[in-house]
C-alpha cells in the first residue's frame, strides 16, 4: 500500500536507514519516523537525492519477498495493521560509481575537438609592428593603415591566431583555389565581445582584393537580419577602397530586388553563374530562396563559408539550409557527367573565360571527359569557418558540416581544473570576457519592478539592455517603467531630475523602427532598451554598461549571450539576473554544472531599501492597470 502511495505521490515515510543490516526497525524503538520529505523541501540542495531515497526504497520493497505476506490492502478507515515488528536485511544492490562526466565526454570527444589549440584571451599584437615582424601575422601594410585609421592598435587573440591560418601566402595570392591541396576547416570558439567578426573580416578581405573577376567567393550565414547588417557595415568598413563588392540577402526587400542586386545575367544558361557580389552576407532562409529560386546564383566559386553564431544556425533546419549550402559547394562527380547523354553543345552552355570554377571544369562540355590520375582528388577549395561563443559539440550536428581536417581554436583563460580547453567546450563550460562583473538577485516574483527600479536608480544602471521571455512581457514593463518615472517625478517635484528614458525592442518593431531605436539608444538618447532575446546574440553596441536579466535566462547558452552584450572588447560591464524564488533552485544548478556558479555574486536587496520607491510603484501600478481595462473595453 505505502509503495502505491509512494508512487502516487502521497508522503510516505520511508527511509532506507529503516532497512538496517541488524534487521531492526524504527517502530520497534517506538521512536516516531521525522516526515521526511518536508524537511526536505526546504532544503535546496538535497531534492534530487530525496528522489533516490524514495524510489531506492520503493524498490527495496518490491523486490522484498516478505512484502507478499503484508496485510492486504485496507479500506478507507480501517486502520492499517503495524508492519511486521522485523523486516529482513537483504544488501542493496551495489553499483558501481557513474564514470565522471568529463571522462564520458572525452571517450566520445570529437578527435579534433580533443586537439583544440586553446589560446590565452591576453594574446596581442600591435599593429605599430614594422613590416618583418608583422609578416608572421601576414597582414598588408594597406590593411594595417585602415585599421590604424579606424583606431584599431593591436589585433586580439582570436585574430592573431587565425590570421596566419587564413590570410593567403604568396602562393595563395595567385591561386585562390586549390583543388588539389584544398585549405582545412576552421572551428572557433571565443568569449562574447573578443573580436570574432574581425577575425573572419580581415582575412577575407585581405585574399579576395587580389581578384579582378567578381565571382562570389565568400558567402557569410547569419541567423538574424540585424546581425547582417551589422557585419556588412563591418565589411564595408574593411574593405573601403578594396573594390569588393558586398550584398545582403535577408528577405528585407522584395525576391527580384535581391535577384537584381545579386545576378547580373539571369537569361543566359551560364555554368559558371553570374555574380555581381564578391561577398554575399544572408540568413539562411532567404539564401535558400535564392539557391532554388535564381537562376546563374552559385556557389562553385565560394572560397570561404563562415558560418557564424554557428550553433544556433545549425539548430535551425529551414529546409535542411546546410545540407542544401554543402551540396552547391560541391562539383558532381566526373562519373556522373560521363554518363550522361552527349547534348548538343550550344553558345549558352559554354562559359565565359573563368566563369567555371576549378573543380568544376569538367562540367565543360568542349573539354574531353577523359578521365586521368588527376580528376582523381578534384575537391572543392570552399573552405568553412564556424565561430561561437557558445559552439556546439554536438556530433551529429559537427558530422552534418562534413567539416574536412577541422582545426579547433579555443580562446579560454586557462582553468584551474583539468576540465579545460577543448573539454570546457564539450562540457558547454563557456568562458567570459574577464572584464564581466555578475550578479544575482534572488527575489519574489512581485518584487521584481521594484527590484529592477532600484537597480536603475541606486546603482546607476543605464546604457543598459534589460531582457524579459517575451514581447507581452517587454511592453508592459516599459508602460510599467514610463508610469513609474512620470510618478516619481511629479512625487519628487525635482526639477532638475530628468526621468530614464525607456523603450522596448522587439520583434513586433518594423524593421525601420528598430533600426531608429537602435540608432536612439547608440547616441543615448535612450538610456534603457527593454528587449526579449532577439538581440542577444552578436550585437555589437559598445556602450553597454549594463545587461540585466528582467526574467532569468533558461540555458546556459541564452545567459553568455545575453551577459555577453556588455563588457565587450576589453572594456567594463555588469550583469544582473533577477531570480525568481521558485526558480533560483535551478538557475543555481545551471551555474554550477557550468562551473560558473562561483563568479556570480548574490546582491541582497532589503524591503527597507525598496521602502522609498514603494509609493511610485504603487501609483505606475493603478495606472497600468487602468490602461490595461481600457484596452480591454475597448477590444470588446
Ligand atoms: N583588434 C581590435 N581592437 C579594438 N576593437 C576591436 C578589435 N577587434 C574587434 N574590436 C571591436 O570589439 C567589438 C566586439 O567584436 P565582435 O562583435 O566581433 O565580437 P564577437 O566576438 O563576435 O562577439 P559575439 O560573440 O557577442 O558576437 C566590436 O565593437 C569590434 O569593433
Amino acid at each position: 500500500m505505502e509503495v502505491v502511495r509512494a508512487l502516487a505521490g502521497d508522503e510516505v515515510d520511508v527511509e532506507p536507514k529503516k532497512y538496517k543490516p541488524d534487521g531492526q526497525d524504527r517502530e520497534e524503538t517506538g521512536v516516531p519516523r521525522p516526515r521526511k520529505r518536508r524537511k526536505v523541501e526546504h532544503n535546496e540542495e538535497s531534492e534530487g537525492e530525496e528522489d533516490v531515497l524514495k524510489l531506492t526504497a520503493t524498490s527495496a520493497k518490491l523486490a522484498s519477498p516478505d512484502l507478499s505476506q503484508s496485510p492486504p490492502a485496507t479500506t478507507r478507515g480501517t486502520p492499517t495493521p503495524p508492519l511486521p515488528s522485523t523486516l529482513p536485511s537483504f544488501p542493496l544492490p551495489s553499483r558501481p560509481n557513474a564514470p565522471a562526466r568529463s571522462e564520458l565526454v572525452s571517450q566520445g570527444l570529437d578527435r579534433a575537438l580533443a586537439h583544440a589549440q586553446i589560446v590565452d584571451p591576453g594574446l596581442s599584437v600591435p599593429l605599430s609592428l614594422n613590416d618583418d615582424e608583422m609578416s608572421a601575422v601576414g597582414l598588408g601594410s594597406k590593411m594595417r593603415s585602415r585599421l590604424t585609421e579606424l583606431g584599431i592598435s593591436e589585433l586580439f587573440a582570436v585574430q592573431t591566431t587565425l590570421l596566419p591560418l587564413l590570410l593567403p601566402s604568396e602562393r595563395l595570392k595567385r591561386a585562390l583555389y586549390l583543388p588539389y591541396d584544398p585549405p582545412r576547416d576552421i572551428c572557433v570558439s571565443a568569449p562574447t565581445g573578443s573580436g570574432k567578426t574581425l577575425a573572419y573580416v580581415l582575412p577575407i578581405v585581405e585574399t579576395l582584393s587580389f581578384r579582378i573577376v567578381t565571382r562570389l567567393r565568400a558567402l557569410v550565414v547569419l541567423p538574424t537580419r540585424d546581425l547582417v547588417t551589422q557585419v556588412q557595415e563591418t565589411f564595408e568598413t574593411i574593405g573601403k577602397g578594396r573594390g569588393l563588392k558586398i550584398g545582403t540577402v535577408t528577405g528585407q526587400h522584395s525576391f527580384a530586388h535581391e535577384q537584381a542586386q545579386l545576378i547580373a545575367d539571369k537569361s543566359t544558361r551560364l555554368q559558371g553563374g553570374s555574380s555581381k557580389v564578391d561577398i554575399l552576407i544572408c540568413t539562411p532562409g532567404r539564401l535558400m530562396d535564392h539557391l532554388t529560386g535564381t537562376p546563374g546564383f552559385s556557389l562553385q566559386h565560394l572560397r570561404f563559408l563562415v558560418i557564424d553564431e554557428a550553433d544556433r544556425l545549425l539548430a535551425q533546419s529551414f529546409q535542411d539550409w546546410l545540407a542544401q549550402v554543402l551540396a552547391a559547394t560541391r562539383p558532381p562527380s566526373t562519373l556522373d557527367v560521363i554518363g550522361e547523354p552527349e547534348a548538343e553543345v550550344t553558345d549558352a552552355d559554354v562559359p565565359y573565360p573563368d566563369a567555371l570554377a576549378p573543380a568544376f571544369i569538367h562540367l565543360l562540355r568542349s573539354v574531353p571527359t577523359i578521365r586521368t590520375d588527376l580528376d582523381e582528388k578534384r575537391e572543392t577549395s570552399c573552405q568553412k569557418l564556424l565561430f561561437s561563443a557558445t559552439l556546439m559539440s554536438d556530433p551529429g550536428k559537427i558530422a552534418a558540416l562534413e567539416l574536412r581536417d577541422p582545426q579547433y581554436i579555443v580562446v579560454q583563460a586557462p582553468n584551474r581544473n583539468t576540465e579545460e580547453g577543448m573539454l570546457g567546450v564539450a562540457m558547454e563550460k563557456f568562458s567570459m570576457p574577464a572584464t564581466l562583473k555578475e550578479h544575482m538577485v534572488v527575489c519574489d516574483a512581485s518584487q521584481k519592478p521594484l527590484i529592477l527600479f532600484h537597480l536603475v536608480l541606486m546603482h546607476g544602471v543605464r546604457n543598459a539592455l534589460v531582457f524579459t521571455k517575451s514581447t507581452e512581457s517587454t511592453q508592459r514593463l516599459v508602460r510599467l517603467f514610463d508610469f513609474f518615472e512620470k510618478a516619481r517625478m511629479a512625487g519628487t517635484g525635482a526639477a532638475d531630475t530628468t526621468p530614464v528614458v525607456v523603450r522596448a525592442y522587439s520583434s513586433d518593431l518594423s524593421p525601420s523602427e528598430r533600426k531608429s531605436i537602435l540608432e536612439k539608444f547608440k547616441t543615448q538618447k535612450v538610456d534603457i532598451l527593454i528587449c526579449s532575446d532577439l538581440i542577444s546574440r552578436g550585437i555589437d553596441i559598445s556602450h553597454v554598461a549594463h545587461v540585466v536579466s528582467y526574467d532569468a535566462p533558461v540555458d546556459m547558452r541564452k545567459y553568455v549571450h545575453r551577459v555577453g552584450r556588455t563588457a565587450r572588447a576589453g572594456r567594463t560591464g555588469d550583469a544582473w539576473t533577477l531570480v525568481e524564488e521558485q526558480e533560483a533552485r535551478y538557475f543555481k544548478n545551471m551555474l554550477r554544472t557550468a562551473d560558473h556558479a562561483d563568479v556570480v555574486s548574490r546582491v541582497r536587496i532589503s524591503g527597507k531599501q525598496l521602502a522609498s520607491l514603494t509609493a511610485f510603484y504603487e501609483a505606475a501600478l493603478r495606472e497600468l492597470k487602468d490602461v490595461y481595462t481600457h484596452d480591454k473595453n475597448v477590444g470588446e
